[in-house]
């Protein structure tokens, strides 16, 4: 029996983290997770419309606006089939939520929110409703990372949405209760822990949209890296959809690693630039990263981080200082110690990294990554995460290489 890919260990100043457990390949799934909460990423008012009611509000897969019309009768909401819609009744929609879902919708109507608020107010309903039909999911949500925060402004909309709910749809009697700190708890649980389940790429879009939010409590374990070595695949709208698990994300490996080596994902695109990036973790996830390419990037002028433009990936003037890195044979430079990527490389370790790893595609920023060897035929193929494009890994580096004029 195949050992274990991966497991989680304790390490000093970043908590719990994924390390591989024996030496993993690039493609490998280390992961496959279940969410524990799902929640619309759509704000309350667009559940009345009928153009933004594209999803099954249990397992989240487009609904065609032709396909025979499965709906709650007392709120409305839509399933894609009447199994879905039965799985629901007993698990996330349950006649509380479905009240709840009514009079949130009408008090938004009347009262407009910010969408970050209503979104929170979506996630407190799905979290409380897991307290009553599942007490031992709702403390597997608990064990995560996220505590009462301490920034006043957090605090504010935990005590405006705690009133919100208890004056308007108080939840059945909970086992654990329901108050402000739990509401409060919840809501950092969420802020750390959450997954965008993404609407299918557009080029003509630059910002991606989120469909639906979910909590999966194993890949909760990941630490971030601004160079990951795995990054998350999900397929929402698979064929057969809730009997397809098409809400579970899958974990793949980048690259190959070392046993022991942690395993990280990037909790955003990695093509985001240093002042970006550390806001972001300092903001939503409360730490300072120190990985090797910010440690690289903090060195940076203003004018050497606009000299990297990720639209065209390297600028023209930026080849001379990458060539010697991708003149490294790929795998010397990826597999074994991260140290191998520095060497001699200074001023860019991760440029490898970029033109091997960073989809191309206008306005995508997804991830690479080997396809599993279960469904590889041929070597070497890396299929994206978001735009779901496969290209040759030996097309990926020859266009890298290729010098301008060449191109
Ligand atoms: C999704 S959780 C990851 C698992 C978490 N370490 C735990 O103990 O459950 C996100 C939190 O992990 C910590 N974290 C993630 N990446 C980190 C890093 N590169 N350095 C330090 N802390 C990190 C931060 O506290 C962050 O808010």
């Amino acid at each position: 029996m195949e050992t274990a890919a991966i497991g989680v260990t304790e390490i000093g100043g970043r908590g719990r983290a994924m390390v591989a457990l024996r030496p993993l390949k690039g493609g490998e799934i280390v992961l496959r997770d279940s969410p524990v909460v799902l929640y619309s990423a759509l704000p309350f008012q667009s559940d009345d419309h009928p153009n933004n009611n594209g999803y099954c509000s249990n397992c989240f897969t487009s609904i065609s606006r032709q396909s025979q019309n499965v709906s709650c009768s007392t709120c409305g909401s839509r399933f894609c089939t009447l199994e879905c819609q039965s799985v629901a009744s007993a698990t996330s929609h349950t006649p509380w939520v479905c009240q709840a879902l009514i009079r949130l919708r009408q008090y938004f109507s009347e009262h407009h929110q910010p969408l970050d608020l209503q979104l929170q107010a979506r996630f407190l309903v799905s979290a409380y409703n897991l307290a009553f039909v599942s007490p031992d999911r709702f403390r597997t949500l608990l064990s995560l990372q996220g505590s009462v925060p301490s920034q006043p402004d957090a605090d504010s909309s935990a005590t405006f949405l705690h009133s919100l709910i208890s004056s308007i749809c108080p939840p059945p009697p909970l086992e654990l209760g329901f108050s402000l700190e739990l509401t409060s708890v919840l809501l950092a649980k969420d802020k750390l822990n959450a997954f965008g389940l993404m609407e299918p790429f557009s080029e003509e879009r630059e910002e991606r949209s989120v469909r639906a939010y979910g909590i999966y409590p194993v890949a909760s374990f990941f630490n971030h890296d601004c160079l990951p070595n795995a990054c998350r695949f999900d397929y929402i709208d698979v064929a057969g959809a809730a009997s397809a698990n098409n809400t579970d994300i899958t974990i793949r490996m980048i690259h190959d690693v070392p046993q022991e080596r942690e395993i990280c994902l990037s909790y955003f695109p990695v093509n985001l630039k240093y002042a970006e990036r550390q806001k972001r973790l300092r903001d939503d996830y409360g730490f300072i990263c120190d990985c090797d390419r910010c440690k690289v990037e903090a060195n940076w002028s203003e004018s050497e981080e606009d000299g990297l433009d990720v639209d065209d990936t390297i600028d023209e003037e930026e080849d001379e200082d990458t060539s010697a890195v991708m003149d490294e044979d790929p795998d010397d430079q990826m597999e074994g110690d991260d140290t191998d990527v520095m060497k001699g490389e200074d001023d860019f370790p991760h440029a490898y990294f970029f033109l091997t790893y960073m989809c191309d595609r206008k306005n995508c920023w997804g991830t690479l990554a080997p396809l599993p060897p279960s469904v590889a035929t041929t070597p070497g193929i890396m299929e994206c995460n978001v735009c779901g494009t496969c290209k040759n890994l030996d097309q990926v580096c020859s266009n890298a290489l290729a010098t301008p004029d060449a191109a």
